[in-house]
C-alpha cells in the first residue's frame, strides 16, 4: 500500500547540506500498522512527510496504492492525497471552528451537500466517541479529545492510508493508550493502513505489526515487531527495547542499597533477557547448580513468538562463594547482567 524506494532527502542551506534521509526503502502492506522509531533528529518527520509529499524527496520514489506520487502533476497529486490522512502531535485543529465544523472542513471543501456532511460528521464523531462534544470549541477539549477530533477529521475523506506524526507524544500514558486503541480499532474496522513515527518503543509494541529503526537518516533495522523484540541486531534497537521495559528498585531497597559489599550483603542484579537468551528457566537452574536463592524483587517479562524477553531485578542469597559463578552462568546464557549494588 505504501512503498518508499531509495528515498534521499537533502536540505540545502546557504553554506551546507543536511542529509535528512539517505537511501531509505520500506514497504507497508495493506491493512498493516508500520512504526518507524528513532531518536530526535533521526529523520522521522522528514520520512513521514515524504509519504504525502509535504516534503519532496531529493531522489527516490513514493508509491501509494500503486501510484508513483513523485511523477504526478499538482492536480493529480491533490487527488491522490485525499487517500492519505494525517494526524499530528499538536493536533492542528482550527480554533475558530467547533468540533463538528472541524470534522466537516474537508467535506465542505469538496462541496459535499450539507445534509450528507451532517450525517457523515455525526457518524465520525460516534466512531471516535465524541458525539457529546460536537458543538464545543477545541480550546475546551483535553489533548486526547483534540486528537480524536483530528482523527475524525482526517477520516472524513475515507482515506486508505493514515500517517501518524508522533500522534501520542503530547498525551499522558492513559490517554496515549486510549488513542492507540482507537487507531488499532480504526485499522481493523476500516482496514486503513497506518504508518506512524514515534520515539517510544511502547507505542510500537502496543499496536504495530512491523517496525523500522531510523538513525541519522538511515533505516538500520526493520522487521516484524516480534522479530525485533526477540532478536534486536543493532545497539539502538536494544536501547529502545530496554526503555520500553520498566523495572524500578522499590524505595525500601533503594534506601538499603550499598555500592560495595563489606562481606555480608547480597548482590542486587538486573538481568536483561533478549531473544538471544536461552529460553530456559535460568533462575531455578542457577539456584540448583550453585546452591543459591534468587528472590525476584521486580520484573517485566513479555514474549514474542515462543521467546521471552524482559528485565528482572533479583537478589541473590545462599552460598556466597558461588555468586561469581551464578553471574557467569547468566552471562553464558546471553543474559546481560548489571550489579546494581548490595543489600
Ligand atoms: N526544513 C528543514 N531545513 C533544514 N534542515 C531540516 C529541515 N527539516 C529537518 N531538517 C533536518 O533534518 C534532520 C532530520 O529532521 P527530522 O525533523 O526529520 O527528525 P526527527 O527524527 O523527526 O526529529 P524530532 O523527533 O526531533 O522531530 C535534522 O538534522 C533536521 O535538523
Amino acid at each position: 500500500m505504501i512503498e518508499l524506494k531509495n528515498i534521499t532527502k537533502i536540505f540545502r542551506q546557504k553554506d551546507r547540506e543536511i542529509i535528512a534521509l539517505s537511501d531509505v526503502s520500506l514497504k507497508v502492506e495493506p491493512g498493516k500498522i508500520y512504526g518507524v522509531i528513532g531518536t530526535s533528529g533521526a529523520g522521522k518527520s522528514t520520512l513521514i512527510r515524504c509519504v504525502n509529499l509535504l516534503e519532496k524527496p531529493t531522489s527516490g520514489d513514493v508509491i501509494v496504492d500503486g501510484k508513483n506520487l513523485t511523477v504526478l502533476s499538482g492536480s493529480q497529486l491533490a487527488r491522490e492525497r485525499r487517500q492519505i490522512g494525517m494526524i499530528f502531535q499538536h493536533f492542528n485543529l482550527l480554533s475558530s471552528r467547533t468540533v463538528s465544523e472541524n470534522v466537516a472542513f474537508a467535506l465542505e471543501l469538496d462541496h459535499v451537500p450539507k445534509v450528507k456532511i451532517k450525517a457523515r460528521v455525526s457518524e465520525l464523531l460516534k466512531l471516535v466517541g465524541l458525539e457529546e462534544k460536537a458543538n464545543d470549541y477545541p480550546a475546551n477539549l483535553s489533548g486526547g479529545q483534540k486528537q480524536r477530533v483530528a482523527i475524525a477529521r482526517t477520516l472524513a475523506n475515507n482515506p486508505k492510508v493514515l500517517l501518524c506524526d508522533e500522534a501520542t507524544s503530547a498525551l499522558d500514558p492513559g490517554t496515549t493508550r486510549a488513542i492507540l486503541n482507537l487507531l488499532k480499532d480504526i485499522n481493523q474496522r476500516l482496514n486503513i493502513t497506518i504508518l506512524l513515527i514515534t520515539h517510544e518503543m511502547a507505542v510500537v509494541k502496543s499496536i504495530c505489526d512491523f517496525v523500522a529503526v531510523i538513525s541519522e537518516g538511515k533505516l538500520i533495522e526493520q522487521g516484524t515487531v516480534s522479530d525485533i523484540f526477540v532478536n534486536p541486531k543493532t545497539e539502538l534497537a536494544k536501547e529502545f527495547i530496554n526503555t520500553s521495559l520498566h523495572v524500578e528498585i522499590p524505595d525500601f531497597y533503594m534506601r538499603r542499597l550499598k555500592s560495595a559489599d563489606p562481606g555480608n550483603l547480597s548482590p542486587l542484579l538486573k538481568l536483561h533477557l533478549t531473544g538471544a537468551t536461552a529460553n530456559g528457566p535460568v533462575l531455578s537452574q542457577a539456584a540448583r547448580l550453585f546452591d543459591v536463592d534468587t528472590k525476584i524483587i521486580s520484573a517485566q517479562m513479555d514474549h514474542a513468538g515462543e521467546k521471552n524477553f524482559g528485565v528482572i531485578l533479583t537478589e541473590l542469597s545462599g552460598n556466597r562463594g558461588n555468586y561469581p559463578n551464578v553471574i557467569e552462568f547468566f552471562i553464558n546464557n546471553q543474559i546481560k547482567v548489571e550489579i546494581l549494588g548490595y543489600v
